[in-house]
Order: C-alpha cells, then structure tokens, then sequence
C-alpha cells in the first residue's frame, strides 16, 4: 500500500508539490492523471526515493522510502527518461538490475526476450526510444517488484507492443498480487487499465476515487419506451440524456438494479445497461460542479 500524506516539494521556492496526498490500496492499478506540469513526475520520484519531501510523509507498506534500499528493492519504475549506462546493451543493463534487485528472474529474462524481440547485445543507445523503452519494462518485469511505479509508461510504444505490455502488467497484478502507480495525460490511455484514478493538478491531487466507487454509483441506460412515452418521464432522476431514434440514452446516479426497477415502471421495450466510460464516470460525478478539474482530463 502506497500512502503520501501532504507532500510538498519546492525547487527555488516553486512548489512543484504542494500538499500533495494520495492512497494506492495494495494490488490496485492507480491512475495518476494530470496535466503537463501537474506534478506528477516529482511525485513519482519521491515514491522511487530519488527525491526527499521538504515536509509530509510516504510511505509502502507503511515504511519510508527514502534512504531504504531493502524498501526500494521490492520497488521498479520506469521513468519518463529511463536511465542506462552509455555503452551498455541489454543484457549488460540485466546483470545491473540483478545486482539490485535480489529476486530477479533469470528465467523470465529468458522468456519475455521472446515478446520484446530485441538483441540483447545490441548498445541501448542505438535501439530507437520505443525499443528502449520495452527493455525497461523488459528489466523491470524481470525483477518481481512488489510495487511498479510507471511514469508515462506506453509513450513511444507502437499499439500492439501497449497491448503486450499492459497484459504482461495486468498477469503480474493477478498473480502477484503487484500494486500499480501509472502517470498519464490523458484518462483514456488509462480506461481499460485502472481501478483507482487521481487526479493531480497545481502539485496537488484533486480527488481520487476507486472504479468500483464510481460503478456502483452511476448507470448509462439504453432505454426504448412504449408507443405513447416520447419523452423521459421528468420524474426520473436524469444526470444526462441523449437520444437516436427511440433508443434514450440515460444517466442516472443510482445502481443498475435499482435503475432496472424504476424504469420498469414504464414498461420499457428495451432497458439496458451500459458500460460507462472512465471519463463519462467522471464528468458526471463531477456534475458540472468544477470545471477546473473537467479541463485537466478532456
Ligand atoms: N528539478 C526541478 N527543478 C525545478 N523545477 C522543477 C524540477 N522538477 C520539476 N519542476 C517543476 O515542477 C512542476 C511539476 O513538474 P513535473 O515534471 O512533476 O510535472 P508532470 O506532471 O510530470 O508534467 P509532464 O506531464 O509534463 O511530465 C513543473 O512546473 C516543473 O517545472
């Protein structure tokens, strides 16, 4: 479990975090999104221990991370400007992170050489930044991390090679149990992924909730009423509705059980629940109330 409880970090006095507090339960995918400049890279490097809060606490599983290696051994990360040494390839990046990292797999490194297809003997510096980035996650995977903590990790990487990734993420997730810290710009990116989305702007997370959070509590129904029912009927508590044809299109803030019931009231020709994407979770949860915080993810 990942807990950061008003962080603040200034660099010249600038506060690049500036209360910054956050809760990733243990084995969650949390989707850390903001706009350029939110904070989101500084907060990511507090939680690898590169940088040290001038004031609040973070903690993993409940010890702190700075000046922790044992702690940071159970940690991977890639970061938006991953790190390798010049002349290295592959393969001599592997025997770094084994030196590191006391669980590294040997036989994962052997297995997922297939899936990245990339020479392990080949100088880092001149794969292209897409194929630097799979040996990160190439490296990182391989070394069994109790928490993985990704800094715009799919930028650069082709639709297929996002795909593989994520799924090789999402095995470890079940699997292992691994709680997941990924930073975006962007809420779709994340979609399929999160179960746990903050928002972060100004060096400050905005709101966070959790997916199941939000589900229970919003419903997008497919509606077709009865010859004699054109309109919604304006009783029902409707957040957003939209209509093609017959098929109405509703948004109610209620559970799609209890949904189901008070439509049937109208004898409906087809009631369907939908999924709700992320970002419609959000905007209607938001309910026009910040606009603010609509601009950072759209
Ligand atoms: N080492 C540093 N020295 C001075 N200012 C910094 C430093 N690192 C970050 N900042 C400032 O802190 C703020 C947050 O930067 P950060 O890189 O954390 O944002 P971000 O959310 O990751 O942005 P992006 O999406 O563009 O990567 C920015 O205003 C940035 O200029």
């Amino acid at each position: 479990m990942i807990e950061v409880n008003n962080v603040v970090k200034r660099f010249d006095g600038f506060a690049a975090l500036d209360g910054a507090s956050l809760s990733v339960p243990a084995g969650a995918v949390y989707g850390l999104v903001g706009p350029n400049g939110a904070g989101k890279s500084t907060l990511i490097r507090h939680l690898t221990g590169i940088y040290r809060q001038d004031s609040g606490t973070i903690t993993i599983d409940g010890q702190k991370v700075w000046e922790n290696p044992e702690l940071k051994s159970r940690i991977a990360a890639i970061p938006d400007d991953w790190y390798y040494f010049l002349q290295s390839s592959a393969r001599d990046m592997m025997r770094f992170y084994r030196g590191f990292y006391p669980r590294f797999s040997m036989e994962r490194y052997e297995k997922l050489k297939d899936i990245f297809e990339i020479d392990e003997n080949r100088t880092i510096r001149r794969l292209s930044k897409g194929m630097q980035k799979q040996v990160a996650f190439w490296l990182a995977m391989c070394c069994l991390p109790d928490v993985l903590v990704l800094d715009e990790p799919v930028d650069g990487l082709d639709p297929v090679m996002r795909r593989q990734v994520w799924g090789l993420i999402m095995n470890d997730v079940s699997e292992r149990g691994t709680t997941v810290l990924v930073s975006s710009h962007n809420l779709r990116e994340l979609e399929d992924v999160c179960d746990h989305v903050g928002i972060m702007n100004h060096g400050q997370v905005l709101l966070e909730r959790s997916l199941a959070q939000l589900q229970d509590n919003m419903v997008k129904m497919q509606v077709v009423f009865p010859d004699g029912v054109s309109e919604v009927p304006p009783e029902l508590p409707v957040l957003h509705a939209s209509r093609v044809g017959r098929i109405h299109t509703l948004i109610m803030r209620m559970g799609a059980e209890e949904a189901e019931g008070r439509l049937a009231a109208y004898t409906p020709l087809l009631a369907d629940a939908v999924p709700l994407t992320l970002e419609e979770i959000f905007i209607y949860e938001l309910g026009g109330a910040d606009y603010a915080v609509k601009d950072i993810i759209l």
